[in-house]
């Protein structure tokens, strides 16, 4: 599978939905049915582009029985792991067991991880180790705050992020991360990054992987946008170079208005 936007590298575009803490096992079984069904309704083509959900802890057990029992084309994901394998950790749950309920993803450093729970540079570059140890891709989310961008320190903040997320990431794993940039202004707040906004910052994370890990590395690395990412405006950001993807929150949890984000090469032919 290849990227058909931006076509210098040979990027899947991922498009990712993180329900965040919404639908209980039986709606998230209904919404996975009810979008594989729309998808189909419009003769997309799977292949091109990668589709995963990312269910509370509680619906991957029904989630993971629906995909595999229907063999539907659908990658599955986790929104947080915890940095243990094991152990008493009252509340924590561990990659092991989700890599053995067949998710393929883990949220890394979401802001609202970051913001809610204090999660600091630290503990999120334990769980993006935690993560690869029990052989699941993290999904890095890092990107700054509106201060932060007002006072123009949006690059040197989320830089610092991504270089601390995968300190101890050895090259070999590093080529497999997806980052999301996730400017914390745009997140559910209807606020959406410019495009241009956006790909600053993609190439300047491609950049630094490159300086840190090598050009070949930093070709691999999938980037996402997140932010209000609405059907809408999708196509837009999907037109820069260095974005493969979007993590779209809130308009995940509509099958219609996902399906319609999923198929946003659509929307460039009809621009
Ligand atoms: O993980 C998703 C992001 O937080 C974006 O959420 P949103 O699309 O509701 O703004």
């Amino acid at each position: 599978m290849t990227s058909t936007t931006n076509g210098v590298y040979d990027r899947t575009p991922l498009m990712a939905g993180n329900w965040k803490m919404n639908l209980d096992h039986q709606q998230a079984v209904t919404l996975v049915q009810k979008l594989c069904w729309t998808l189909n309704d419009a003769d997309h083509d799977f292949d091109t582009i990668e589709i995963a959900v990312f269910p509370p802890f509680t619906d991957l057990r029904s989630v993971q029985t629906l995909i595999r029992g229907d063999k539907l084309p659908v990658s599955l994901g986790a929104q947080d792991l915890s940095p243990h394998a094991s152990g008493a950790y009252t509340g924590d749950i561990s990659g092991q067991f989700l890599a053995k309920l067949d998710c393929r993803y883990v949220l890394v450093g979401h802001s609202e991880r970051r913001s809610v729970h204090q999660e600091s540079d630290e503990i999120v570059a334990a769980k993006v180790q935690a993560a690869f140890t029990h052989g699941l891709v993290p999904i890095l989310c890092v990107g700054e705050h509106l201060q932060v961008r007002e006072d123009h320190r949006h690059l040197e903040h989320t830089l610092g992020q991504v270089r601390a997320g995968i300190a101890k990431v050895p090259t070999q794993h590093v080529q497999d991360l997806v980052i999301a940039y996730e400017p914390v202004w745009a997140i559910g707040t209807g606020e959406v990054a410019g495009p241009e906004d956006a790909q600053e910052m993609a190439s300047a994370i491609r950049e630094l992987l490159s300086q840190d890990h090598g050009p070949e590395v930093a070709r691999s690395v999938r980037i996402l946008y997140g932010g209000s990412v609405k059907a809408a405006n999708v196509a837009s950001i999907m037109r820069e170079k260095d974005v493969d993807g979007a993590l779209v929150g809130g308009a995940s949890l509509d099958e219609a208005e996902f399906a319609s984000i999923v198929r946003f090469e659509h929307h460039l032919l009809t621009d």
